[in-house]
This record gives C-alpha cells, structure tokens and sequence, in this order.
C-alpha cells in the first residue's frame, strides 16, 4: 500500500526544527511520503528526509496541499488562520495537524497531548475528527507531570505560578535575551574583574543600564528580561487575566474532556503567567487543592507511574538543585516533578514544582505522536 502523504509545513522554524529532529530520531519518515512546503522558497530544495517529492511547494497552494492525506504545520497562527480555512472549503478531507492556537478551542478539534487524553484523541477519531492541535507549552508539560492527580478524579481546584523561557516567544526573544546578559556583563566586566569592587556599585551600573536599554535593545520582549521578569504572557484579556493565564483552565479541562461540550464541571485552574530568563524549559509551581487528603507518597506514586516521562525528584535540596532546574531539562523528554508536599493550609493542601521543556513536550512531541497515531488507525 502507497505510504500516507503527510504535508510537512514550518519545518525549519524553531519549533518545526525540533519535529523533524524527533521525527528523524523515532524512524517517522520510514512510514510516510513527506511533502515539504515553504512559504518563502517554493521550487527550493526539500531537505535530505524528502524521498520522491524533492521540491518545495508552495504553502499557500490550496492544490499541492490538497494531495496530502496529513498535513502538520508548525509555521505558527497567522498561516493556520489564512489556510486552514481555504484548504476545508476546497473540498479537502485530510488530517490537520498543528501547534498554533488558532483552531485549539474549535468545537471539532482535538487538543492533543496522547499520554494524557489518549481516550478523547480515541473517541474524537472514531466519530470522523480531522483536526488535531497541539496544546499550550506550559499546559501540556504541566499535565504530562501531574496529570495522574486529574485522572484519578483528586482536584479540587490548582492554581499555578508559571516560570516561562524566552522561547516561548520565539527564537528573537532568546536572542534578545542573550544579548541583554551580553550587555550587562560588559557593563560592569571591569568591575566584576577587581575582586575588590564594591557590589553595590555593580547592582547600581546593571539597573541604570537596564533602565537605559533601546527600543531596539528590547524590540521583542519590549522591556528587558536579562536580569528581570515580565510578569505578563500574550494577549490582555481587559479582565485583568493573561491569555496565557487564561489558557491555563480552558486547555487543561479541554485536553481532559471536561468543561464545556462535556457534560461534566470544568475544574477551576487559575494563576500568573511569568516570563524569566530561562531559554526553553517552562516551570511552574502548582498549588492543588484536593478533593480528599491523600498521603505524600501515593500522590508521588501515581503520578510516577503514570507515562513513562514523568520523573519523581525526591523532595530534598541535593535532588531538587540537580534534578529540578531547567539546564537538567532542556533537551530531554524528561518531566521531572518535585517539591511535592502538604502545604500549611491543610491536609487536603498539596504543592509540587514541576518542568518541562517547551519545544519538546510544550510544541513537537504531541504533534509526532498524533502522525502516529493516525498512521495505526
Ligand atoms: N515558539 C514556541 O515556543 C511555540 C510555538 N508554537 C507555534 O509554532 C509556531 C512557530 O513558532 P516558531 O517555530 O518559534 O517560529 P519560527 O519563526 O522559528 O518559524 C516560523 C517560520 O518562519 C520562517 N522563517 C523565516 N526566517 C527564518 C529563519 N531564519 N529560520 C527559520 N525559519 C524562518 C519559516 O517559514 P518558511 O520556511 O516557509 O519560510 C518558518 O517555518 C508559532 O507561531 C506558534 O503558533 C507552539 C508552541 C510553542
Ligand atoms: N505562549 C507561550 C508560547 C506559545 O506559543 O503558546 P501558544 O501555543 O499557546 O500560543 C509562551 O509564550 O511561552
């Protein structure tokens, strides 16, 4: 039998990068006929995974699309909003696979993340689903930690406290970053040289300098990050929530099959959104409020049983400063979950900390995983 065409867009973007990299590493390309797209270089090269089809096509060609029995795109929201709609209207009938938000709270799409809602991505499949969107980074990592705690029926409400990398918004904004940590040490190198230097009037030249930073200086996070934190991420709802915060409870009862259009209550989940100056990895600090009081070590127990991702950091200092920081995850599927204890409140009060990496769990992965699951369907 012919192999499924599967329409590959935004490949080479940051997030698209890391797609083809797993793509690569779990033998994907073995079982399709790739199709790369561009909407900068059509007639272009494919790169080294195309097979027969080794020109790049045109990503807003409607008919080049149309062949495609799978298409996944990475090529971020505003592409999804102007195609998306185009390419059903023409009659196309083909899986849709993608890591922008646009289409997330559609009612026909599925927001995939198997590990956790593998039934819904099931039950969604068997009822003709054809759109399959990639979760909110900081929700999905935080569900493929703990989200043995959702399954087992035991939230109450959480509220979370979001430590996000500059990936998140895009690859200027690590840049940006970088080069904001560059400045600031060159602004005080001379100091920092003299053992002798008084630190106050380091800390004294670093904040002037920030204070001080260009337009251009800050282009993309609009003020600086390096040294600092924003304590704002996407959109202002004028409610005084965050998009990003506002994700936070609509994903995560989504990807659960609960809330709205499921018949069951959502579970309120609600916080603040920060940006730090971390490059790819999202942490958050999680407070639960269970539904009954359950021993620490259960709780660890069915959250480490849960995927074979999730890791359990023992809550002591050595484990959690080697184990629980995001140069221990960056580049890795690992999602370690730590710190996890009861809280002053009461009993029934839980905390844990928990990271993922972003481009990973947070963008690529579940998109991977839905092309496979497609393909054993
Ligand atoms: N960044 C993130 O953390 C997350 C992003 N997403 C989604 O994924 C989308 C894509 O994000 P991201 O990968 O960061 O976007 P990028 O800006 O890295 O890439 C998007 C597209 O830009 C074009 N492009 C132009 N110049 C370059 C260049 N120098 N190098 C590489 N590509 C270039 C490419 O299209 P072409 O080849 O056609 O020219 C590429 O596919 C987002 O808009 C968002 O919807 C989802 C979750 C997390
Ligand atoms: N908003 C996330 C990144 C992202 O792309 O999110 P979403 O896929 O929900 O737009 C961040 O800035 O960290």
């Amino acid at each position: 039998m012919a192999q499924a065409l599967v329409g590959l867009v935004g490949w080479r973007g940051m997030v698209g990068s890391v797609l083809m990299d797993r793509m690569q590493a779990e033998g994907d390309f073995d079982l399709i006929e790739p199709l790369f797209f561009s909407t900068s270089n059509k007639g272009g090269a494919a790169p080294s995974m195309a097979k027969n089809e080794t020109t790049l096509q045109d990503a807003f060609d409607i008919e080049a699309l149309k062949r495609c029995d799978i298409v996944i795109t990475a090529q971020g929201g505003d592409y999804t909003s102007e195609v998306f709609p185009k390419l059903r209207a023409a009659g196309w009938n083909g899986h849709w696979i993608d890591a922008a938000s646009s289409l997330r709270m559609a009612d026909d799409a599925v927001i995939v993340l198997d590990p956790v809602n593998m039934p819904v991505i099931k039950n969604a499949l068997a009822k003709g689903g054809k759109n399959w969107i990639g979760g909110n980074c900081t929700v999905s990592c935080m569900l493929m930690g703990v989200g043995a705690l959702y399954k087992a029926g035991l939230v109450e409400w959480m509220s979370t406290q979001t430590y996000q990398a500059a990936s998140g918004g895009g690859a200027q904004h690590m840049r940006e970053l970088l080069t904001q940590y560059g400045t600031l040490n060159a602004e005080v190198k001379a100091l920092l040289d003299d053992p002798k230097s008084a630190i106050l009037e380091i800390d004294r030249k670093i904040v002037a300098r920030q204070r001080s930073m260009s337009a251009e200086e800050t282009a993309n996070f609009g003020v600086p990050l390096g040294g600092s934190l924003i304590p704002w991420i996407d959109r202002d709802l004028g409610n005084g929530q965050s998009k990003e915060e506002w994700k936070g409870m609509a994903e995560t009862n989504k990807i659960l099959g609960q809330g709205d259009g499921f018949g069951t209550p959502a579970i309120p989940v609600d916080g603040f959104c920060v940006r730090i100056g971390a490059m790819r990895c999202h942490s958050q600090a999680l407070t639960f409020k269970l539904k009954k009081d359950v021993p620490v070590a259960d709780l660890e127990a069915m959250m480490a049983a849960d995927n074979e991702w999730v890791k359990v950091v023992p809550n002591d200092r050595q484990s959690t400063i080697h184990q629980l920081t995001p140069v221990a995850v960056t580049g890795t599927l690992t999602i370690p979950v730590g710190r996890v204890r009861k809280l002053a409140m009461g009993p029934e009060y839980v905390g844990a900390f928990t990271i993922g990496d972003q481009l990973l769990w947070g963008a690529a992965e579940p998109l991977r995983r839905m092309l496979r699951i497609l393909l054993d369907a």
